[in-house]
């Protein structure tokens, strides 16, 4: 079986990143594609389900999880805990699905030196206004709370250059079919088809 690949997903709040993963995951099927649930001690907002969006927990429930090594990487954004399920990931790859994992740069260089095979992709606004917009359209959280994401935002975007891949999201459709260009070019790659082709290529190398 061919391990799946780790995809990091990362960019300022408000810039798509979210949209753009779900709209792929429409394209593909489950049993190639799948994103994580992180962990989160946020409060729900309006419209989130817990165990879809993520899983809502306590302070001490996360505080649980860290002691238990539950974490394949962990973080403090906006002031709330967030963390991605070791287990949970690492059975997904192992079945040959391709994970996403939307987190933020802390978690990416965490990600990075464990698993140096993930690949990374940083997704960025066309500009700050329309960064703003984006956030206020979204409609689903307060002015403090904008404030503190835009105030975030360019210390964010500084990690861009740690990312292997960066896509621009003005038009989301040009964005999502450059998200979709990446995963193409990555199943592409020499190593992993020839994993999935040995049969083939036995056959086609014999005298
Ligand atoms: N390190 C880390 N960051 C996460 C995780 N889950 C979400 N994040 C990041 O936390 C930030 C805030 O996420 P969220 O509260 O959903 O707000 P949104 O990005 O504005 O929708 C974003 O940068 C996410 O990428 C995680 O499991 N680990
Ligand atoms: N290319 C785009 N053009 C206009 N609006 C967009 C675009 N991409 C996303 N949005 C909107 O911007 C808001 C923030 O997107 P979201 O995916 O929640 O961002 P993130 O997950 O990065 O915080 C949402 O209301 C979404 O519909």
């Amino acid at each position: 079986m061919v391990q799946g690949t780790l995809y990091i997903v990362s960019a300022p709040s408000g810039a798509g990143k979210s949209s753009l993963i779900q709209a792929l995951l429409k394209t593909q099927p489950l049993y190639d594609t799948q994103v994580s649930i992180s962990h989160t001690t946020r409060s729900i907002r309006p419209g989130e389900k817990d165990g879809e969006h993520y899983f809502f927990v306590s302070k001490d429930e996360f505080c649980a999880m860290i002691e238990n090594e539950a974490f394949l990487e962990h973080a403090e954004v906006f002031g709330n805990y967030y963390g991605t399920s070791r287990k949970a990931i690492e059975q997904v790859l192992a079945s040959g699905v391709d994970v996403f994992l939307d987190i933020d740069w802390q978690g990416a260089q965490q990600i990075r030196q464990r698993m140096p095979q993930a690949r990374s992709i940083f997704v960025l606004p066309p500009s700050k206004d329309e960064l703003d917009r984006r956030l206020r359209g979204r409609g689903q959280d307060s002015e403090e709370v904008i404030a503190k994401r835009m105030a975030q935002a360019v210390a964010e975007m500084t990690h861009f250059a740690e990312y292997d891949y960066l896509i621009v999201n003005d038009d989301f459709d040009l964005a999502l079919s450059d998200l979709k260009t990446i995963i193409r070019a990555e199943r592409l790659r020499l190593s992993r088809q020839r994993l999935r082709h040995d049969g083939l290529i036995t056959k086609l190398l014999a005298d």
